[in-house]
């Protein structure tokens, strides 16, 4: 289309990438070809661009949809969206996606990693050795085998189905807790997960964090898996109480855990830095080269769709 001055009209969508870091995203080349990018709130754009690219895990408050009064669509790049304020996106008829699948291998992929390392002691039994313990302590306390023990995964989403394909594999039961049972999954169901817990010797947190799910492994929950359990969290911190997580890690209450994410990062309680039946990760459990490449398709296909009226590809669903 030609303006008054002759310029031909960029048909390219405009698109805002919100909180754009100082280095060049990856991603950005791509966009580029389909999209029109601008990066402020503050810019003239702001009153028309009606999708919005979440980057990372930056708030998306009333407050941020305010400067947006055309905003149809947030995309975001993360799995987990409880930095973005979902009820206020539903009142205003905004559409929200997240990472869809494209993580979900790779997380997956880590809290059986963390799981291992938890139950043979990996971690652990590297240091014995590079701290020069072997030759002078001999053996190494014995870890326990994966196969056959009854896993409970909280939240069966798309991660959490990973995680039990994966479980199965090694030749352990699988059982979970979601809002709602699934119809057309096998694995039994606990509708709380106080008696999946009952249940099982290992929970994983998979799940999204929501008002609901706050501080969903509590006292009452770690007791019940007592001794012996063990928690993996891939989700995000405030799943789990973690002041009683820690206690009952501490007073060996509980058997062990592998935890990539904290209430309060990068702040991780240095109460564990000295359990040996813990196991720390800085909430990278997502992060992969192969990871990023794919979250970059699922970006540009969501928008697509939204700018030619098609289905989104990944709507934020919560497990
Ligand atoms: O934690 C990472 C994510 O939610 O993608």
């Amino acid at each position: 289309m030609a303006t008054e001055d002759n310029e031909v009209e960029d048909p390219r969508p405009l698109v805002l990438i919100h909180n754009l870091p100082s280095f060049k995203l990856p991603l950005q080349d791509r966009l580029i070809t389909h999209f029109r990018l601008f990066d402020s709130l503050a810019s003239p754009e702001a009153s028309s661009v009606r999708a919005l690219i979440c980057v990372g895990p930056t708030p998306v408050t009333a407050d941020t949809l305010d400067h947006l009064p055309s905003l149809r669509l947030v995309v975001g790049s993360s799995a987990g969206l409880d930095h973005v304020d979902l009820a206020e996106c539903r009142r205003r008829g905004i559409a929200v996606t997240n990472s869809g699948d494209a993580y979900s291998e790779n997380v997956a992929d880590y809290a059986v990693a963390l799981l291992l390392d938890v139950l043979r002691r990996v971690s652990a039994a590297d240091r014995f050795v590079r701290s020069g313990l072997w030759p002078q302590m001999g053996e190494y306390p014995l870890g326990c085998k994966l196969g056959g023990k009854r896993i409970g995964i909280v939240g069966l989403g798309s991660i959490g189905s990973e995680v039990a394909k994966r479980l199965v594999a090694f030749g352990c039961t699988v059982a979970y807790n979601s809002r709602n049972k699934k119809p057309s999954v096998m694995y039994p169901y606990y509708a709380n997960v106080h008696d999946l817990a009952v249940n099982s010797d290992v929970l994983i947190v998979c799940c999204a964090l929501t008002n609901e799910t706050h501080h969903i492994i509590n006292k009452d929950v770690l007791t019940a898996l007592g001794r012996e359990g063990v928690i993996i969290n891939v989700g995000r911190g405030a799943l789990v109480d973690e002041k009683e997580l820690v206690q009952f890690l501490v007073q060996g209450e509980i058997g062990g855990a592998g935890l990539d994410v904290f209430e309060n990062e990068p702040k991780v309680p240095k109460e564990l830095f000295a359990l040996d039946n813990v196991v720390l990760s800085p909430h990278l459990a997502v992060l992969t080269p192969e990871s990023f490449e794919a979250l970059n398709k699922v970006i540009i296909a969501n928008l697509k769709a939204f700018f030619s009226n098609k289905p989104l590809l990944s709507p934020f669903q919560q497990e």
